[in-house]
């Protein structure tokens, strides 16, 4: 568990290690909103401020009924930096969330989290399981996974939404999984029989703990994995997976055309129900055509194809 924390000074609560003040491994910056499904627009909002601030791995957990998402910066971050995050948080945050700073010890934080997490099943043949824990059952097509600090852990509905998604398209073959975090949706296609992947993260973390978990599960040769986007791969595949934000995916659209060969399938989540529609029209822009909108609370994942009379744009 957490060790224990005082509060180091009054006001915006700033908080510390008892008897390590000022001295930490990592800060963590937490948000706490209300949990009920109307707030899906608050948790985005949070997600969107909380990557903007330079804190892309995100944790989130449902406590007491509050919704509490928890971002790391370096103990190395200076005082600087941090008090102006934390000034940039004040100015930007909803009144409707509360935000704490706490100095955390790396060790202590990975051990709580391996306490918390337990294997989750999605879907009709899939499992997530901890890498840490005892052998999994065998009915189940098994994703052992060790998440470092990417996201990506199967906790979050965006990503059993892919991955039931996944589960449902018959012929995976060649595909590009654009924003992988911890890899567990490459490591569940070539599951359920794709062929070749490549992998990619603007985040260099992600791709470590890709890396890992393609290891981890024998699957290393069948992917290449890369820091970046979209213009670190080449088409043309037979689909793309990718689980962002409903602003990321509709700027990607373009991308993702160009990537995936006509009649190519495509799973596209990290956004609202709310946000569904004009992200498939920006996708319908690139002859996308969807079959199936996919949904857990308030959260949706797109499931489509590309169809062989798509739309060109002037010059290509
Ligand atoms: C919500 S996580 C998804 C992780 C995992 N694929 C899953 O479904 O659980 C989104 C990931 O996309 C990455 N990302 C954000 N913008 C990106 C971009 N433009 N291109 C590639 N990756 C991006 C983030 O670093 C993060 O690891």
């Amino acid at each position: 568990m957490y060790p224990a924390i005082t509060p180091l000074q009054a006001g915006l609560q700033w908080w510390a290690v008892a008897g390590r003040q000022g001295v930490a491994e990592l800060w963590q910056v937490q948000v706490e909103t209300a949990a009920d499904g109307a707030d899906g627009e608050v948790e985005e909002t949070l997600y969107w401020y909380l990557s903007e601030l330079g804190l892309p791995h995100v944790e989130r957990q449902i406590l007491a009924g509050r919704l509490v998402l928890r971002g790391y910066l370096s103990g190395e971050t200076p005082e600087g930096v941090m008090e102006r995050w934390r000034e940039h948080i004040r100015e930007r945050l909803t009144q409707k969330a509360e935000i704490g700073w706490y100095a955390v010890e790396r060790r202590d934080w990975q051990a709580a989290w391996r306490e918390q997490w337990r294997p989750i099943f999605v879907g009709e043949r899939l499992v997530i399981w901890p890498v840490w824990l005892p052998d999994p059952p065998g009915d189940r097509l098994v994703i052992p996974l060790d998440p470092g600090m990417a996201f990506g852990t199967g906790e979050h509905a965006t990503t059993r939404l892919c991955l039931r998604a996944l589960e449902s398209v018959p012929d995976l073959g060649t595909f590009a999984d654009v924003g992988c975090g911890s890899g567990v949706l490459t490591v569940a296609a070539l599951k359920l029989g794709a062929g070749r992947g490549w992998a990619v993260d603007t985040d260099d973390l992600a791709v470590v703990s890709t890396r890992k978990n393609l290891e981890i599960s024998g699957l290393e040769e069948r992917v290449t994995v890369a820091r970046g986007s979209t213009e670190q791969l080449s088409g043309p595949l037979d689909g793309v997976v990718s689980n962002i934000l409903a602003e990321v995916i509709a700027n990607l659209a373009p991308e993702f055309r160009r990537l995936v060969h006509p009649g190519g399938w495509g799973i596209f989540s990290g956004l609202l129900l709310t946000q569904a529609p004009r992200v498939v029209e920006a996708l319908a822009g690139q002859g996308f055509a969807l079959s199936e909108t996919l949904s857990e609370g308030d959260w949706a994942c797109l499931v489509g194809r590309f169809s062989a009379d798509r739309p060109r744009s002037a010059g290509s």
